[in-house]
């Protein structure tokens, strides 16, 4: 018997918070399966809060959470939707609220539920469900190793470096495009080697399959082909009554053919998302999805708009609708606000990037003064290195600061390492993670290595191949212990998450031979990483967390600040998404930043470099400042001269828009003028006469 039938109707004060467009979302299919819905969400118009209340209400109404698939864009998200449909649950069924959320285990990354899907249909797919997942960098080990194998890293013309050849094969998967197409559009330099990428490809993935690893595209690819087999379809689209998918503008071409292989006719779909925001087309996402959505099944998705504003002042918003308004296709929308104000977003010209720096640090400690923390203000930026000279202005002037986006914590060598092990020790026939590992010990180069994978490659007993293995006298000693290390971890001698605390000790004298300049403060990383591990249930677990949702670097100028400091935040504009802050500051809104002259080869990336603006403006809940540098010291001049380049106002604020800011330039004319004065009152004088006169 559902809760719904038990008990008496559900009160649903918490439908009173929402507004009629969000309450009529809400309620779609009154908390039954129902035909497709998808949401059009205005920034700042209540998207996440809709959602967690749709969820919250088919629970309260009966649904089985464990009959829910939900679907975010990152790992937080969807443990904090998870937290909010507990609360708004809770406000009606009251301590069950606990239980029943906690049964919302279906809630992640398209590629967490896929790697989790594989996993338990791996026996009936042919896969082993012992495998390793792979993210970006070694996938492009992986590719390189392969190249190598061809022969395809000594051609006479260069072949293609092997993040390219990761960006390519992951551009053909995820656009589901031919690889002729893709380097037409995308890799036009790359034309001459289509034969030769092709059987690159193809031999990647037999090494991926012979190795047991799966890399990200694997995950959706495999999702996709078990939803598109007669039978096994079913069987998974029939494990789920709702769909319910977050930031679908970001999704690519697979991720919707997953949705229709689940759910063909689109019944119990839910999706959301802003086209307007779409950014990630980089990454594969196709901002068709959301814009065909509604066409895609035989009963056409109901489609509701939700217009208003809840984040940012009037002003604000009009300058940001003035941006998007000039956007090639979209679906129509007017955001509007009820929060009146009479501050302008400000247009503020700076003459180069110090005073940018200079100014922001100004803007920011006025606001603090005034009451506002640190951390309800935001600088955004295009690239992580756009924010280099504000970073030492921070630091000098000791304003704690915290950075997101750019470097990921896993990037780091050491944290690598230490992963690498892990991993081995799970699947041994992982070749990336063996070389990596293996080469570690002192003695052990890439041939020898490579003889040790390659017999690893078939053998059933591992432990006891690397224990026989006839290592070089040099690496000996060494080698006793690593094969004890690896004995353990397959054994799993030791609980999790002690295990890691196990490699780490291993690991250790490693590290402090191979980075003696900042052993200390790789060490201090790995404590992190200890700490990460303690949150997860097992090993395995941990892996693919960290592998694919990894947590952003910290800025190890301003040190990770305590949880209960006040910080500054600095993220790219990526990062950002689906934030807000009282006061933001958007760096460099110049030609050749935003957009960046990376991306201005196509009308489609010109496109999505005026979302990322948008996205940035609509960040900003009270003030937002939009800063111009009018020239910029050319790249490694800084320290040797002033050689620079002007830039101009970034064509996304055509003049036509200029009225919606308050125009500004900093340092601000009075103090120039004193400036001038003060240079007006030095008396001239004579030196060349002064000079003559040393010797007369
Ligand atoms: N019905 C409502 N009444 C009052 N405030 C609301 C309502 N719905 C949402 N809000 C507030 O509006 C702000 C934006 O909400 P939310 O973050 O869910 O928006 P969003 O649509 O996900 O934004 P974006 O897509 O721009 O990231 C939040 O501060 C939220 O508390």
């Amino acid at each position: 018997m559902s809760l719904a039938e038990s008990e008496s109707p559900p009160s649903p004060t918490y439908l009173d918070r929402l507004n009629a467009e969000q309450r009529d979302a809400v309620l779609h299919g009154s908390g039954a399966i129902a035909d497709p819905l998808l949401v059009i969400a205005g920034a700042g118009s209540g998207k996440t809060n809709t959602l967690a209340h749709r969820v919250a209400h088919l629970i309260v109404s009966g649904a089985d959470p464990r009959r829910i698939l939900l679907m975010t864009f990152s790992r937080r998200a969807a443990q904090e939707m998870g937290k909010r449909v507990e609360r708004i649950t809770r406000e009606v069924i009251g301590e069950k609220a606990a239980i029943l959320a906690d049964g919302l285990t279906w809630a992640g990354t398209f590629h967490a539920i896929g790697a989790r899907l594989i996993r338990e249909y791996a026996p009936i797919i042919g896969l082993s469900d012992a495998f390793s997942i792979h993210d970006r960098a070694d996938s492009a080990d992986l590719m390189n190793l392969v190249r190598h194998e061809l022969g395809l890293s000594k051609t006479k013309s260069r072949f293609p470096a092997k993040g390219t050849c990761v960006a390519i094969y992951s551009r053909c998967v995820n656009a589901e495009a031919d690889l002729e197409e893709v380097l037409k559009t995308s890799f036009p330099w790359c034309l001459d080697w289509v034969a030769a990428l092709k059987a690159l490809f193809a031999a990647y993935v037999d090494a991926k399959q012979a190795q047991n690893v799966l890399d990200y595209d694997d995950l959706l690819l495999y999702w996709r082909a078990m939803v598109t087999e007669a039978g096994l379809g079913e069987e998974i689209g029939g494990r789920f009554d709702h769909v319910l998918v977050d930031e679908y503008q970001d999704t690519n071409k697979l991720q919707a053919a997953i949705l229709t292989g689940m759910k063909p006719d689109g019944r119990g779909l839910t999706v959301v998302g802003d086209d307007a925001q779409s950014i990630y087309s980089f990454r594969g996402a196709e901002v068709r999805n959301i814009l065909d959505f509604p066409g895609l099944f035989a009963q056409p998705a109901r489609m509701v708009t939700l217009e208003r504003n809840y984040r940012s002042t009037a002003p604000i918003l009009e300058a940001a609708n003035a941006v998007i308004a000039q956007a090639r296709e979209r679906h129509a929308k007017d955001l509007w606000t009820e929060r009146t104000s009479t501050a302008k977003p400000k247009l503020v010209t700076v003459r180069e990037e110090n005073d940018q720096a200079a100014y922001v640090c100004e803007e920011v400690l006025a606001m603090r003064e005034a009451g506002t923390l640190l951390k309800h203000q935001a600088v955004l930026f295009r690239a992580s290195h756009h924010s280099g000279p504000l970073e030492i202005e921070l630091t000098r002037r000791n304003i704690p600061f915290v950075k997101f986006g750019g470097l990921k914590f896993l990037d780091a060598a050491h944290i690598k390492d230490t992963l690498a092990t892990l991993r081995f020790a799970d699947n041994p026939r992982d070749r990336v993670a063996g070389f990596r590992v293996l080469q570690l010990i002192p003695g052990v180069g890439p041939s020898t290595a490579g003889a040790i994978m390659d017999a690893l490659a078939v053998t059933e007993d591992p432990v006891g191949e690397l224990a026989a293995f006839p290592i070089a006298a040099k690496a000996r000693e060494e080698w006793a212990g690593f094969v004890a290390l690896v004995s353990d971890l397959r054994r799993r001698a030791i609980a999790w998450p002690a295990e890691i605390e196990r490699v780490r000790r291993w690991y250790e004298p490693h590290l402090e031979r191979r980075h003696e300049e900042d052993a200390d403060i790789r060490k201090a990383d790995l404590a992190q990483l200890e700490q990460i591990a303690a949150a997860a249930p097992d090993r395995a677990r941990f892996l693919t967390d960290l592998t694919l949702d990894p947590p952003d670097a910290t800025s190890d100028m301003a040190g990770p600040p305590l949880l209960d400091e006040d910080y500054l935040i600095l993220s790219t504009i990526h990062s950002a998404k689906g934030q807000e802050w009282k006061q933001v500051f958007v760096l460099n809104c110049v030609d050749g930043c935003i957009p960046s002259d990376l991306a201005v080869g196509t009308s489609n990336e010109i496109e999505e470099e005026r979302r990322l603006l948008y996205v940035a403006m609509t960040r900003a809940k009270d003030a937002l400042h939009l800063v111009t540098p009018q020239r910029f010291y050319t790249h490694g001049q800084r320290s040797r001269g002033d050689r620079h380049v002007y830039a101009s106002r970034t064509r996304f604020i055509d003049t036509s828009s200029l009225d919606r800011y308050e125009r500004c330039a900093w340092p601000t004319a009075p103090r120039s003028a004193e400036a001038a004065a003060a240079r007006a009152a030095v008396q001239p004088v004579d030196l060349k006469a002064k000079m003559k006169g040393m010797w007369r």
